[in-house]
């Protein structure tokens, strides 16, 4: 993927030299990856207004913040896309200087849920020509979507595509992308399908959109399911969605009956019939200053014509949701549709639009305001769980507007919609903000393919702390090692878990490791090498001093603090291994790691050296001193403390790739560990791997029934002595390898730039 423009890190000049925020910031907006102010240039003739997007490095990687400048500066010179300025920097937080724009599409859906036929006619247009502007710059966008598209320019009414986090570059060279990125329900079926996706997914995503703007809700997917079930759903369309048909078919429908009543009452006036016909027109044709005096043919005509209309429009929507991505129109060829054609001679004859200008296209009971907090599925996407599900839809896509719904204010109660009649697709769910949109889904994306129904694994038993629990632990010289039932803390680690009993839980160390790859100390890459390296180490790295009345001191006093208590010789062992432990995993490998446990039959030992070392309160020393978890550190270092959460992995060395980085594919495995582990996503930037004890140890049927297995902690010693001894060792106990500290002066150093860069861009 190149990209050609030139844009470094050094480039950026400072922010507030040339801009002020204010004595109050003005908030605009907030994504996933940072907030968005109101800025004003300092040294302009005019008060000169400017968005700026602000994020830090803690939180977004570098490397993504520059990738996200750099395509957009690409295609930044259309009036359809929002205008890139600059870039500024103040040590780790950046700016991203553009033009303001007035709010969203989805803000406007939200407040005003009308749309006049020119008006929408003309959104389309701009939205799909900001979009040919894009691909005609072989840009992907990846993420078009109602949050994505805003209202600017100098009347607020251009509309322009904002939100180049996901977009791409693709060389003309270059074959069909094939890692998942965007926003789930408007996600391409083969970008979900994993069969390589390239322009026309923006096609889909747009047609998404527009159905979204028509009916208030989403093409595909029914009310209360997982995002599995919708990845399934999405991927099974075979051709439009069947809502799209529905919805065509209705509107057809509904368009002869008007066209029947028309007839009938142009040829049999009877004012009863004109009376009912009115009522009924009242439903759609809003408030009866706008149908004055009209005459109920006249209502009739009307009503025939929003009908078309709304047929026009779906018609327009099956151009782009199409399965196959090479039936799909391209933004090319969007913009020869008829309904772009019509607009024209529209605007054209300057025709006039009273009766349009009162059509309500959306179903506005459809929507719902996120600022309205009566259940969780209502809160705005930084206060919701992440693993929330759209519950309850609304209303039906195109059921007649009813005048007692109001927007204004109040979500309006439910309509009684009757029961769809068999054979229609089921009630979709209500549009609401996503959340899950951007790197993170790439954490969250479950494999469309895994098996759907695995029994599911034993929950590993994980303490978790609050923060200020595991603060108060930690000062009070208290480990956070999880002993079990009738065993001393000394034991742990000390004697072989007694044969026979499977236990249900996983101990293992958490290990940041990427793949083998030679270097200059392990030119080969192999395992031999890495262990001589490693049992240098051990004779090369004294022992830390610890700092006087850290919590780490504290900790050591302990009593039943188990086998670190022992003379300086063997503290200095331990910290060398400790030593090697953090060069195998800073830039070991799943071979690094498992030479580390088979080294002999201690080797599990080893791990436990390593938990006690950890908990004993040198965990600071450690992992200043393997750049372990740079963000990590960085981020709690920013609450005051430190901490290490190793915990419980189990992850194969393809886990963890970022959705948006790079093409890499989907992991079939990646959600199933994730959720198997029990542990937390990895911090944003960071690519970990890890033991590969699944792929060593196990041969299954699945992927994920494998991870389940290992999960519950059926690991077998690989170790030779291992073997003879009993084959298996089960672990009775879990060591919870979490710790935080309170930070203590100058006992841990800021990891170096170029750690934490690296640590960003991988
Ligand atoms: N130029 C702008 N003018 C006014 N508001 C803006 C502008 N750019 C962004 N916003 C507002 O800020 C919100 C977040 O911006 P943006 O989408 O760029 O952030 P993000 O972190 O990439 O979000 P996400 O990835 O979650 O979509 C937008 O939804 C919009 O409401």
């Amino acid at each position: 993927m190149g990209c050609g423009a030139s844009l470094n890190i050094e480039e950026f000049s400072s922010f507030y030299a040339h801009y002020s925020l204010g004595s109050t910031p003005k908030a605009l907006g907030k994504g996933s990856y940072g907030s968005v102010f109101l800025a004003n240039a300092k040294h302009s003739s005019t008060t000169q207004s400017f968005a700026v997007k602000v994020q830090t490095s803690r939180r977004t990687a570098t490397k993504k913040i520059e990738h996200e400048a750099k395509i957009w500066k690409l295609c930044a010179s259309h009036r359809n896309v929002v205008h890139f300025v600059q870039m500024c920097q103040e040590a780790d937080i950046y700016f991203m200087v553009m033009e303001a724009c007035q709010r969203s599409l989805f803000d406007r859906l939200i407040d005003h849920p009308k749309w006049s036929w020119e008006q929408l006619a003309g959104d389309l247009h701009q939205l799909v020509s900001g979009l040919q502007h894009l691909h005609l710059r072989r840009v992907l966008h990846s993420d078009i979507k109602a949050e994505n598209a805003l209202y600017g320019g100098p009347d607020g009414k251009v509309l322009k595509l904002a939100d180049f986090g996901l977009a791409v570059y693709i060389t003309p060279s270059e074959g069909p992308l094939t890692r998942a990125r965007g926003s789930r329900s408007y996600m391409a079926p083969e970008m979900l399908a994993g069969e390589g996706y390239a322009f026309p997914a923006d096609m889909w995503s747009f047609g998404v959109l527009v159905y979204v703007i028509l009916v208030g809700q989403f093409p595909i997917g029914q009310s209360k399911q997982t995002k599995s079930e919708l990845t399934r759903n999405i991927i099974k369309v075979d051709k439009e969605p069947g809502r799209v048909t529905n919805l065509a078919n209705k509107l057809k429908r509904a368009i002869a009956t008007e066209q029947g009543k028309l007839d009938r009452r142009q040829g049999n006036a009877s004012t009863e019939v004109s009376n009912r016909s009115s009522s009924e027109f009242q439903r759609v044709l809003p408030g009866p200053s706008s149908e004055g005096s009209v005459a109920p043919e006249e209502l009739l005509n009307r009503h025939v014509s929003v009908q078309m209309k709304r047929l026009k429009v779906v018609e327009f929507i099956r151009l782009f949701l199409q399965r196959n991505p090479q039936e799909r129109s391209s933004a090319n060829e969007a913009m020869q549709s008829e309904l772009f054609g019509e607009l024209q001679s529209m605007r054209q004859e300057h025709r006039a639009m009273e009766v349009d200008s009162q059509l309500v296209i959306i179903n506005r009971r459809a929507l719902k305001r996120t600022d309205q907090k009566d259940s969780p599925q209502d809160l705005p996407a930084e206060e919701k769980p992440q693993n929330e599900e759209p519950r309850t839809p609304v209303a039906t896509p195109d059921g007649p507007e009813s005048p007692s719904t109001k927007v204004s204010g109040k979500t309006p109660p439910a309509p009684q919609t009757p029961a769809p009649p068999s054979g229609e697709v089921p009630k979709p769910p209500p549009l609401r903000r996503k959340s899950y949109t951007s790197g993170r889904l790439d954490s969250k994306l479950e494999d469309p393919l895994a098996e759907p129904k695995l029994d599911k694994p034993e929950p590993l038993r994980r303490r978790s702390f609050t923060a200020s629990a595991l603060a108060e632990n930690s000062s009070k010289g208290q480990t956070l090692l999880q002993v079990p039932k009738g065993r001393r803390k000394s034991d742990v680690g000390q004697t072989p878990a007694p044969s026979g009993s499977m236990s249900q839980s996983a101990v293992l160390l958490e290990v940041q490791a990427r793949d083998l790859r030679p270097s200059s100390e392990n030119p080969e890459g192999h395992e031999d090498s890495l262990l001589k390296s490693s049992k240098l180490d051990q004779r090369a790295v004294p022992s830390p001093p610890p700092s006087r009345g850290s919590p780490a001191v504290a900790a050591r006093a302990e009593p039943d603090d188990g086998p670190a208590d022992g003379p300086a010789e063997e503290l200095g062992e331990r910290n060398a291994m400790t030593k090697t432990f953090s060069r195998m995993s800073s830039r070991g490998s799943r071979m690094g790691v498992r030479s580390m446990l088979s080294r002999d039959h201690s080797g599990f030992d080893l791990l436990h050296q390593l938990a006690n070392t950890n908990v004993r309160g040198d965990s600071s020393w450690r992992m200043e001193e393997s750049g372990l978890e740079a963000s990590t550190l960085r981020q709690s270092r920013s609450r005051g403390l430190n901490s290490q959460v190793s915990g419980i992995s189990m992850r194969s060395n393809r886990s963890n790739h970022r959705l948006g980085e790079d093409n890499d594919e989907v992991s079939p495995l990646r959600h199933s560990e994730a959720r198997n582990s029990g542990d937390q996503a990895p911090a944003p930037g960071r690519s970990s791997g890890g033991m590969s004890m699944v792929e060593e140890h196990s041969e299954g049927p699945t992927p994920s029934k494998l991870q389940r297995r290992v999960s519950l902690g059926e690991m077998q010693d690989p170790s030779p002595a291992g073997r003879n001894l009993r084959r298996r060792v089960s672990f009775d106990e879990v060591l919870v390898m979490q710790h935080m500290v309170p930070l203590v002066p100058n006992q841990v150093q800021e990891p170096q730039p170029e750690q934490a860069a690296e640590a960003d861009s991988d």
